[in-house]
C-alpha cells in the first residue's frame, strides 16, 4: 500500500466511546442554520462521519514559530532548515505563510516523489496512542510513549513502529500485538534497549528512544541531535499563534492570560510586546505551573497558580492588593482565555477516551471563566476567546451565550486584526448567532 493509501485508511473515528460521542456531535449540528433553515438529518450524519475521519488524519504542513525571527536576522530560519536536513532525503520544502508575519514558518511533508521506506520490519515495537499522534507529527519516540517491546533487540536496531489504537496493550508488553489493535506509523533506528526502558532498575526512563527515519504521514522530523534551535523555534499550531497574533497586545499594556500553561501562547505575547509590559499568566494546576516557570525567563511574565474562575475580587471582601491575583474589575488591557476544551480539533487522534459526562462538563466552566474575563477587562479593552475544539456548544454556542449575557460586549472580526481567510472558514450560524456575526468569528485548521 502507498503512504497515502496508508494514511487514508488509518481509522474511521477515533473515539472509544463511538456512538455516544457520534450521537452528542450530530445533535450539536443540530443547532445550525443554513439558508433559514436547520440541517437535514442525513446531511448532518454524513457531516459528522467526515469530522471524526478529519479527526484521524495528519495536518500536512508542520508549522514553527521563529521566536528572534526579523527580517534582517534569519539564523533561526538557516538553523531550522539545517535541523530539518536528512541525508537520504532532497531538502524540505520551507516557506513563509502569506498574510501572516514572517516568523511563522510552514515545512511541507514530503511529496510523493521522495522515496521513503515503508516496508513493515519484524522488529516491532507499540507506543500509546497520544506518542503515535505526536510521531505522525514529526516526533521521535520517547521512552515512556513505549508501551510494547520484545525481548533482545539491540541499539541501532532497524524497527517499525505500531501505535496502539484500542488501549488494549498492557505496559511492558514482550508478545507481538494483534494487528487488529494497532497500526503502522513507520519505521526507525532503536536507542534505548528493553532494558532500560522496562528493567528492575529503570526509573522515569526518559529522552529520545526511537529516532524516526521514514512516517506515513510524511512530515520531516527534526533530526534527534538538534539542540541549538530548541531554545528559538517552537512547533506550534497554526490557530494558536493566530490568537496571540489577534489578541495584539502592546508593549505598555497589562494582560491577563488565564488558562496559560504550558505557556506556548504567553511566551508570544512577551515576544510581541518586545518584553515589555506586563503579562499575568495563571494556570490551576501546580505540576504545569512548575513546568511553565522552570522554562519561563521573560521577567514581564508573571506566573501564579491560581484558579482562574476566582480571579477577580468579589465587592464584599476588604482585599489588599498585591502583584498577583485576585484583581480589581476592570484592570486589564487584554485578555487571552484560551479555555480548558474538548479538544476535538487536535489532530491526529487515535484514540480518544472521552465520555459524554466528560465532554458536556466543558462548557459550563467556559461560562464561568468567560463570566469572570468579561469583569476583569476594561472598557474597551480586548478579550480574545479561542478553543482547539470543534463543537458548536464551546464555540459559537458560547459566543451567542456571552453576547446575550453581556449586552456590552461587541464581536469583531478577527480579520481586521489579520487576514485569516486563507486559513479557516467563518463560523456557523446558529440562534443568537446572526449571517453577520458567524462571518467575525473564525475555526483555523
Ligand atoms: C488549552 S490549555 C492552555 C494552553 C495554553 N494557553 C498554551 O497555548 O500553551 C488550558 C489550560 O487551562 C488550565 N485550566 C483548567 N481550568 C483552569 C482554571 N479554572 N483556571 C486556570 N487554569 C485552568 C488547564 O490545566 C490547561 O493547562
Amino acid at each position: 500500500m502507498s503512504s497515502q493509501a496508508l494514511l487514508d485508511n488509518l481509522l474511521e473515528t477515533p473515539f472509544k466511546h463511538k456512538s455516544e460521542i457520534r450521537d452528542e456531535l450530530i445533535a450539536d449540528l443540530r443547532k445550525v442554520i443554513a439558508n433559514g433553515e436547520y440541517l437535514q438529518q442525513s446531511e448532518i450524519q454524513e457531516k459528522v462521519d467526515v469530522l471524526c475521519k478529519w479527526m484521524c488524519t495528519t495536518p500536512k504542513k508542520s508549522i514553527y514559530r521563529l521566536d528572534r525571527f526579523t527580517d534582517h536576522c534569519t539564523y533561526d530560519l538557516d538553523s531550522l532548515y539545517e535541523a530539518l536536513k536528512q541525508d537520504d532525503k532532497p531538502d524540505p520544502s520551507i516557506h513563509f505563510l502569506s498574510d501572516l508575519p514572517n516568523g511563522i514558518i510552514a515545512v511541507d511533508s514530503w511529496d510523493l516523489s521522495v522515496s521513503l521506506d515503508l516496508k513493515r520490519y519484524s522488529n516491532e515495537i507499540i507506543v500509546d496512542a497520544a506518542c503515535g499522534a505526536a510521531v505522525l507529527r514529526g516526533a521521535h519516540v520517547y521512552a515512556p510513549g513505549i508501551i510494547g517491546m520484545p525481548n533482545g533487540l539491540t541499539i541501532n536496531t532497524k524497527i517499525s513502529v505500531f501505535a496502539d489504537v484500542t488501549g488494549q496493550c498492557k505496559k511492558g508488553l514482550i508478545k507481538s500485538y494483534a494487528d487488529s489493535n494497532k497500526i503502522y506509523l513507520g519505521n526507525g533506528i532503536l536507542q534505548q534497549t528493553r532494558k532500560e526502558i522496562f528493567g528492575k532498575t529503570a526509573k522515569n526512563p526518559c529522552g529520545i528512544a526511537i529516532i524516526m527515519t521514514d512516517v506515513i504521514s510524511r512530515i520531516p522530523q527534526l533530526n534527534a541531535n538538534n539542540e541549538s534551535l530548541k531554545l528559538h523555534a517552537l512547533l506550534q499550531n497554526l490557530p494558536s499563534i493566530i490568537c496571540s497574533l489577534v489578541l495584539n497586545p502592546q508593549p505598555d499594556e497589562i494582560i491577563l492570560d488565564m488558562c496559560a500553561a504550558p505557556g506556548n501562547k504567553t511566551t508570544h505575547i512577551s515576544l510581541l510586546m518586545k518584553g515589555q509590559g506586563i503579562i499575568i499568566a495563571l494556570e490551576k494546576n501546580p505540576g504545569k505551573v512548575a513546568r511553565f516557570k522552570k522554562k519561563c525567563s521573560d521577567k514581564n511574565i508573571k506566573i501564579f497558580c491560581y484558579d482562574a474562575t476566582k480571579a477577580v475580587i468579589e465587592r464584599e471582601h476588604n482585599f489588599v492588593r498585591n502583584d498577583g491575583p485576585p484583581f480589581e474589575e476592570n484592570y486589564f488591557d487584554r485578555i487571552l482565555l484560551d479555555t480548558p476544551c474538548s479538544a476535538l480539533g487536535q489532530r491526529p487522534q487515535l484514540y480518544n477516551t472521552i465520555t459524554l459526562a466528560h465532554l458536556r462538563s466543558y462548557v459550563p466552566l467556559q461560562r464561568n471563566l468567560f463570566s469572570t474575563a468579561v469583569r476583569l477587562l476594561k472598557p474597551n479593552g480586548t478579550l480574545v476567546y479561542s478553543t482547539c475544539t470543534i463543537t458548536i456548544a464551546e464555540n459559537e454556542g458560547i459566543i451567542a451565550w456571552a453576547l446575550k449575557q453581556f449586552p456590552k460586549l461587541k464581536l469583531e472580526s478577527i480579520n481586521d486584526q489579520i487576514k485569516t481567510d486563507k486559513y479557516g472558514t467563518q463560523g456557523y450560524v446558529i440562534d443568537g448567532l446572526t449571517s453577520e456575526n458567524a462571518q467575525k468569528y473564525m475555526q483555523i485548521w
